[in-house]
C-alpha cells in the first residue's frame, strides 16, 4: 500500500480555521444557525470547527451530532451489522439555517441519509453542508458541499483516511492507494 499526505499537520489547521472563516461570513454570529455532525467522523470535524468559530465569535453556538444509522440505504444488505451512535440534537430545527458536516464526502449517501433523519427534527429554513474532504468523482447522487476543506480526485480503489490529534494522535489526511494501481 503506498501512502501520500494530502494533508499535513499545519495544512490541516490552516484548512479548519479557512472553514470557520467562510463559516462566519455567511452565518454572521450564528445566532439562527446550527451545526450538525453526523456520527461518528464528522464529530471530530463539529468539535473543532465549534472550538475554532467559538474562540473567534467570543460566544458559544448551537450544535449537534446525528447518528443516520437507521436511515441508510444499505442498512439492511451490510454482511455486518452496523453499530447506531448518538443522535444529540435538544432543540428543534424548524426555521434554522443547519450545517451539516462529515469528514469525507464521496458518494453522498451518507449525506442523503443524514438529510433524512435530520427530518425528525423540524422543517429548517436552510441546510448547508460542510466536509472536510470532498472526493470529487464517484457521486451516486446529486449532492455538494457548500464549504470544502480540500477536494481530492481519487481511483476507486483508493481510500482517503482524515486522522484527527484527539484519536489517532496527529492531525493529517493520507490517501492510501494499493501497489498495483499506480
Ligand atoms: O459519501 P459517502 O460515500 O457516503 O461516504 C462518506 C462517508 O464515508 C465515511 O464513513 P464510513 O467509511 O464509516 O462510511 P461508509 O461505510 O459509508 O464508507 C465518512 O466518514 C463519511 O461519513
Amino acid at each position: 500500500m503506498k501512502t501520500q499526505v494530502i494533508l499535513n499537520e499545519r495544512q490541516f489547521d490552516l484548512t479548519l480555521q479557512r472553514l470557520c472563516r467562510q463559516l462566519i461570513e455567511n452565518h454572521n454570529d450564528f445566532s439562527d444557525t446550527i451545526l450538525i455532525g453526523l456520527q461518528p467522523r464528522g464529530l471530530s470535524v463539529l468539535n473543532r470547527i465549534k472550538t475554532l468559530t467559538e474562540s473567534i465569535l467570543g460566544h458559544p453556538i448551537q450544535c449537534g451530532s446525528l447518528d443516520i444509522t437507521f436511515h441508510r440505504d444499505d442498512f439492511r444488505r451490510r454482511a455486518t451489522p452496523l453499530i447506531p451512535s448518538v443522535t444529540n440534537i435538544d432543540f428543534s430545527l424548524e426555521n434554522k439555517n443547519v450545517v451539516l458536516l462529515d469528514d469525507v464526502l464521496y458518494t453522498g449517501r451518507t449525506i442523503r441519509a443524514g438529510l433524512d433523519a435530520m427530518l425528525a427534527y423540524g422543517r429548517p429554513n436552510k441546510v448547508e453542508l460542510l466536509t472536510f474532504i470532498d472526493r470529487r468523482f464517484k457521486r451516486h447522487l446529486p449532492i455538494q458541499a457548500d464549504y470544502v476543506g480540500k477536494t481530492v480526485d481519487s481511483l476507486v480503489s483508493e481510500r482517503v483516511s482524515v486522522e484527527w490529534k484527539e484519536i489517532e494522535g496527529t492531525d493529517k489526511v493520507i490517501l492510501y492507494t494499493p501497489e498495483n494501481d499506480g
